[in-house]
C-alpha cells in the first residue's frame, strides 16, 4: 500500500487537461474496426487505455505510437475482419473495456475468456448474459464473477436492454451490431441513465463513417452491412478530470483549465452548471475554463447523468454553505469502488458531515474541514476528490493507495503539484 502526504494548500495556476478517457477508448475501438490506417491523436496510456489498446492486439489490431512528452499519438492499423490472435483478455479494472470488447468479440467465433482485476471481476454483466441466452451463446463464469468464457457469435435482430445498470452495455452493441449482415434494433425497457455516454459512442461512430438511427433514446435502428472507415481523430478533453480542477479553483486559489471543447458532448460537462448553481466563480472562454475561489451554497444534484462527477461534487458540497443532497446515485455503488460509501467514510474521517442513503447523500457543508488520514478504496475518482478536499484542510491529508489514480489519470499529482500543491510519498 502506497500513501502520499498532502500539506494543505490553496492551488492557481493553469492546466491541460488529459484527453477524455471515454472517447479514447472509442476512438481507438473504431479505428481498430475500419480496414485500413487511422491516426488517433492525444492519447495518454492510463491503465484503461492501455487495457482497450492490449485487447484490439488480441484481434490482429496493429498500432504505432508517436509520443511527445506527456501526450501521444497513435497510427492504428484496423481490420474489418478479425483475427484471433491471443484467446484471453485482461481488462484490468476498466469496465468499459469489458463491456465494449464482449460483444465485438462475437463478431467471430473463436473462444475468448475475459479476466479482470480488482472490483471489475463483479461489476454486472447481466444484460449481456440474458442476450447470450436468448441467443444460444455459450459462457462460463466463476460464481457470477471474471474470467468470462464465451463462445459463439451475436445476431442481428431485436434486443431488449436495460438502460439503468449501465450505458456501456449499449455503447458495446453499437460498436458490433453495424458489422452483422443484417439490421438491428436496440429497445431500451427502462429510463436510459450516463445518456451522454451513448452520445458519445454515436458521434465517434459517425465519425468513422458509421450510422446509426436514435430515436429518442427508447430506440436505435442499426442497419447491417456497414463497414468504419478508416480516419483521424484528434482526442478532446476530459472533464471528468477537469471537475477536480474546477473544484480545486472554487475552494483553492483560481485554476484555468485548457483543451477542454466547451461544446462537448461529454455529459460531465455540467459539472459548469452544476458550480454556477452553488455559486461558484466559473467562466468559459473560448479556449479555456477558469474557476477561482468563492463561497458556495449547497444544492440539490441528481447524477444519474454524470455518476463519475459524485465524489467531486460531493468535496465541494461538504465545503459549501448549506445542504446538498445528491440523488439517483444507486449505481455508483458498482464502480471501481462503492462510490457512495466510499466518499462518505472517507470525507467524514476528514471531519465532513456526510450522510449515506440507499440512492444518495446527504452533505451539511462546513467551512473548512479537519485533515488527517484516509483511503482511495483503490478507487481514482475518490483518491482524486480526496486531494482536492485536502486545500480546505487545517492538516496535513494523508492518502493510502493514492495510485489508483493511474487507472485514468497517472499524471494527476504531477499537476496537482504544477498548481502549487505540496506533497510527500
Ligand atoms: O461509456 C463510458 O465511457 C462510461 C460510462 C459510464 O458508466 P455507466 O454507463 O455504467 O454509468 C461511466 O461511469 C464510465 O466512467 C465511462
Ligand atoms: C467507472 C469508470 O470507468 P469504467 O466504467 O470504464 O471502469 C470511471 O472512469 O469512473
Amino acid at each position: 500500500m502506497k500513501s502520499i502526504k498532502i500539506i494543505p494548500k490553496r492551488l492557481k495556476g493553469c492546466v491541460e487537461i488529459p484527453p477524455s478517457k471515454s472517447i479514447s477508448h472509442r476512438a481507438i475501438i473504431c479505428a481498430s474496426l475500419a480496414d485500413g490506417m487511422s491516426k488517433v491523436e492525444n492519447i495518454i496510456f492510463s491503465d484503461d487505455i492501455t487495457a482497450t489498446l492490449e485487447a484490439v492486439k488480441s484481434f490482429g489490431v496493429q498500432y504505432k505510437i508517436d509520443s511527445k512528452g506527456e501526450i501521444s499519438n497513435l497510427l492504428i492499423k484496423g481490420k474489418d475482419k478479425l483475427n484471433l490472435i491471443k484467446n484471453e483478455i485482461d481488462c484490468r479494472e476498466s469496465g468499459s473495456t469489458l463491456r465494449f470488447l464482449i460483444p465485438i468479440c462475437l463478431l467471430q467465433d473463436g473462444e475468448v475468456t475475459f479476466t479482470g482485476r480488482g472490483k471489475l471481476v463483479e461489476r454486472p454483466l447481466d444484460v449481456f448474459y440474458k442476450i447470450f441466452r436468448e441467443q444460444g451463446i455459450k459462457y462460463k463464469n466463476k460464481d457470477g464473477r471474471l474470467p468470462l468464457t464465451v463462445k459463439g457469435t451475436l445476431k442481428s435482430g431485436l434486443y431488449e436492454v436495460a438502460g439503468n445498470i449501465s450505458s456501456q452495455f449499449i455503447s458495446g452493441l453499437l460498436f458490433a451490431l453495424p458489422l452483422l449482415e443484417g439490421d438491428s434494433k436496440i429497445v431500451i425497457t427502462t429510463h436510459l441513465e450516463s445518456r451522454g455516454y451513448v452520445d458519445l459512442t454515436l458521434d465517434v461512430l459517425k465519425d468513422f463513417g458509421v450510422d446509426v438511427i436514435n430515436n429518442d433514446y427508447r430506440e436505435f435502428y442499426i442497419k447491417g452491412g456497414q463497414r468504419y472507415i478508416p480516419t483521424d481523430y484528434k482526442v478532446e478533453g476530459d472533464y471528468s478530470q477537469a471537475a477536480f480542477w474546477l473544484v480545486a479553483g472554487i475552494l483553492g486559489e483560481e485554476v484555468k483549465c485548457r483543451g477542454l471543447n466547451i461544446n462537448s458532448l461529454q455529459g460531465d460537462r455540467v459539472i459548469v452548471d452544476i458550480i454556477n448553481r452553488m455559486k461558484g466563480n466559473i467562466a468559459v472562454y473560448e479556449d479555456y475554463i477558469t474557476a477561482k475561489n468563492s463561497t458556495t451554497e449547497g444544492a440539490d444534484i441528481d447524477v444519474s447523468q454524470c455518476p463519475d462527477l459524485t465524489p467531486i461534487i460531493a468535496t465541494l458540497a461538504a465545503l459549501s454553505k448549506g445542504t446538498t443532497r445528491i440523488i439517483n446515485a444507486k449505481r455508483l455503488r458498482i464502480k471501481e469502488s462503492d462510490r457512495l460509501k466510499a466518499i462518505a467514510t472517507e470525507l467524514n474521517k476528514l471531519g465532513a458531515d456526510v450522510e449515506e442513503f440507499e440512492d444518495g447523500l446527504l452533505i451539511k457543508g462546513k467551512e473548512t474541514l479537519e485533515g488527517g488520514v484516509v483511503d482511495s478504496w483503490n478507487d481514482h475518482r475518490i483518491a482524486m476528490a480526496l486531494a482536492v478536499a485536502s486545500i480546505r484542510c487545517r492538516e496535513p491529508v494523508i492518502i493510502h493507495n493514492f495510485e489508483a489514480v493511474k487507472k485514468s489519470y497517472p499524471n494527476f499529482f504531477d499537476h496537482f503539484i504544477k498548481l502549487g500543491g505540496e506533497v510527500y510519498e
